[in-house]
């Protein structure tokens, strides 16, 4: 029941905290994205979400993620986030219990998954070239690898206490860890200032570009109207000149002379008020012509004779097809004209639109990047460059296109490219388009990123020596001090101190000095080991010897006795050895004890102990002390059992001496022997036995020594 309670806490706590990350991000991904090219916009509201990961686990984490995909989806109006962002939370938990770094798992995501799906998607819904989908792809790895080390760097300033799921670190060597560390600084900074740099090196391209192509607008305008003006001129002159002379011969001689200074025209024209043509120059082409219509062609149809006629003004025609002379695409430039001031017809110059094109392409395009088209008032292409491919007279007006490119410039598609544009209008209603590839900003976006990257591998590449370098330079000495120091007995040498840093230098000293105390401590720790041990063992060994000795006597006791007796007593009936079992008790001892004091009479006992030590134990008997004044011994392989009692008998009577005084002294004895002859009693019989004939010797008036062979 509680371990169903604390599950459901924790979750809630997941829950709750992934709301708290993932609304952190959805403000930040909506209100601080950052537009660094066009449409590009680079995000950090991840930064939180992989705080939330590091810090609450999975399921917070995917929570802010759905949080923070919302936002920037709403923002980008894309659904597309939800799918990256998720998934990359998704692979980076599972890559990292693998025990992968975290910004080698973003790494992985982004090549294995992020930008093959985005290469597979994006052109599904914006229709972008490829050259700019690599720029999304590369724009979206930066942008991983940019917040994903932005949150490594952020959870290592965190509280310890908002960490309520640990990271193991990425290395548990220094050299790793530093390694990392040092590597996350410089991939953020490098990014961010590839980031801005890329973003100012674009604006400054994009304006160039739009003060370049602005600036040959401004001035086709200008060319083309000038062109078209001096034309307007010289029909309004030729028109007053021809107004002021009377003379038939001599307008006709003013049309040719104009038709000649101005190459421009390729036919000039003179109407009567009807439209029916008076003359035409040169005279050759309209000979030609009038020939082969047989009659006198008329051009009451023509809006260059109808618009003068209506409104007494000069006027300029759209560009058309000639009809009559010649087929190229003209201008038809008309002044009315007037005599006695009445209408009385119109002159007309046929502008020849080649002579156009010429001076147009004398403006600076450059063909790499450049293209011109230049369309009437009624959007007819007056003149458009090769790669265009429109022919003059066709119908062109620019289309919309979504523009990733440029927020400055709008974007239209010339022969499937793409191409930002300005527009220009002339006072006669041209329209002067100046498109420019926007090849030259992505080329530059692209070559930023190849120098970054470049860049990054070269500085990977230096840091992982240099920290290499630096980590073995801090390393080396401890590592050495380490070995140096586990022995003992070693003097700690380190063979270039010169090359170790100070804090080493210091901390080397002060583990020598404190080596130096443990060692002494030690060594005295160990004596005083040593001396307690020797004082146990010697007491232990005097415990033992209590426990198996008489303690005035230093004979053996009576259970010691017994238990080695019975021992020997039955190795010998295995091996039929010759054994003797004989109990001594010192006769009348209770005089002594009553007429001289217990302690001679404990003296006669040490003495009697010491004639046993001498006669019997000195000879491999087991002898002991068997009661008060009672005593036993065990001899094996002893020829002579009755010598030896004997001896030991006679000697007893004159040897104890007591503060100077030989204290008599009898006892009595009683000796079971057995040669071979072992009839398997049991030891304790034999004990008996020997007894009953030491109460044997008693009764018999003691000082006497029964011996009984088996
Ligand atoms: N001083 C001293 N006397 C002891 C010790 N152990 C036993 N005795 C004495 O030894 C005496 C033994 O007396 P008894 O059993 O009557 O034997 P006894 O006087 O030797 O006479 P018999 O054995 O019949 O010759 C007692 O008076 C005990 O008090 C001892 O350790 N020290």
């Amino acid at each position: 029941m509680r371990d169903t309670t604390t599950i459901t806490n924790t979750k809630g706590s997941a829950l709750l905290s992934g709301l708290g990350y993932g609304a952190i991000a959805a403000i930040v991904n909506y209100f601080l994205a950052f537009e660094i090219y066009g449409s590009l916009t680079v995000i950090f509201g991840q930064v939180f979400v992989l705080l939330a990961l590091f810090t609450r686990g999975l399921l917070a984490a995917m929570v802010s993620a759905l949080l923070a995909a919302l936002a920037i989806s709403i923002y980008t109006d894309n659904v597309f986030f939800f799918v990256t962002l998720l998934s990359e939370v998704a692979v980076v938990h599972y890559l990292y219990q693998r025990r992968i770094p975290i910004l080698v798992a973003d790494l992985i995501y982004w090549c294995v998954f992020g930008m093959p799906f985005s290469y597979l998607y994006v052109p599904t819904v914006i229709d972008v070239p490829q050259s700019f989908l690599f720029l999304i792809l590369a724009k979206l790895l930066m942008n991983g690898l940019l917040y994903t080390a932005l949150a490594i760097l952020l959870y290592q300033l965190l509280p310890r206490r908002w960490k309520l799921t640990t990271m193991t670190p990425v290395s548990d060597t220094l050299r790793g860890r530093i390694f990392y560390l040092s590597f996350l600084c410089i991939i953020i900074s490098s990014l961010c200032f590839s980031f801005l740099f890329t973003v100012r090196s674009t604006q400054q391209a994009e304006q160039q570009i739009v003060s370049d192509i602005g600036s040959k607008a401004n001035s086709l305008r200008q060319v083309t109207e000038d062109f078209v003006d001096d034309y307007v001129v010289a029909v309004r002159n030729l028109r007053d000149s021809m107004e002021r002379v009377s003379d038939y011969e001599e307008k006709l001689m003013l049309m040719d002379y104009t038709q000649r200074n101005f190459p421009g025209f390729v036919t000039m024209l003179w109407s009567d008020a009807q439209g029916t043509i008076l003359h035409g120059v040169p005279v050759a082409s309209f000979s030609a012509a009038f020939n082969r219509m047989q009659e006198s062609p008329s051009i009451s149809d023509r809006d260059y004779f109808l618009m003068p006629k209506a409104s007494g003004q000069g006027y300029v025609s759209s560009a058309f097809r000639g009809r009559a002379i010649g087929e190229q695409p003209i201008i038809a430039i008309s002044a009315p004209y007037h005599r006695n001031n009445r209408f009385a017809g119109i002159i007309e110059g046929s502008l020849d639109i080649p002579e156009l094109v010429r001076l147009v392409q004398r403006t600076d395009i450059d063909p790499r990047f450049q293209s011109v088209i230049v369309t009437d008032n009624e959007h007819q292409v007056i003149f458009a460059t090769e790669d265009t491919a429109l022919a003059p007279l066709s119908y062109y007006e620019p289309t919309y296109a979504r523009n990733p490119y440029s927020l400055i410039l709008p974007l239209t598609r010339i022969q499937q490219r793409d191409v930002l544009y300005t527009q220009r209008m002339n006072d006669y209603g041209w329209n002067i388009y100046v498109f420019s590839s926007p090849q030259e900003m992505t080329d530059l976006f692209l070559g930023n990123i190849l120098i970054l990257a470049l860049f990054l591998s070269i500085i990977t590449a230096l840091f992982a020596v240099v920290t290499r370098r630096f980590a073995h330079e801090l390393n080396r000495p401890l590592e050495q001090l380490v070995a140096q120091l586990g022995d003992p007995t070693n003097v700690p040498d380190l063979p270039s101190r010169a090359d170790v840093t100070r804090e080493v230098r210091a901390l080397t000293d002060n583990l020598i000095a404190a080596r130096k105390v443990m060692v002494d401590f030690n060594h005295q720790l160990q004596q005083q080991v040593e001396e307690q041990t020797a004082d146990l063992a010697r007491l232990n060994e005097r415990l033992n010897k209590l426990a198996r000795e008489d303690d005035l006597t230093g004979l053996l006791n009576r259970r010691t006795f017994d238990e080695l007796a019975e021992q020997g007593y039955h190795e010998a009936m295995a091996t039929r050895g010759h054994i003797a079992l004989i109990l001594a008790d010192i006769d009348h001892f209770k005089r002594i004890n009553d007429t001289m004091g217990h302690p001679v009479g404990d003296a006669c006992l040490r003495c009697v102990g010491q004639l046993i030590q001498q006669h019997f134990a000195s000879k491999g008997c087991l002898c002991a002390r068997y009661g008060g004044e009672e005593f036993a011994m065990f001899v094996t392989d002893i020829d002579d059992v009755h010598a030896m009692v004997t001896d030991f008998q006679q000697a007893l009577s004159q040897s104890c001496e007591v503060q100077g005084q030989v204290v008599p002294m009898s006892i009595s004895m009683g000796v079971v022997e057995i040669k071979q002859h072992f009839s398997g009693e049991s030891f304790r019989r034999l004990v008996a036995h020997a007894d009953k004939l030491l109460y044997e010797s008693k009764d018999a008036g003691r000082n006497r020594i029964t011996i009984e062979q088996l």
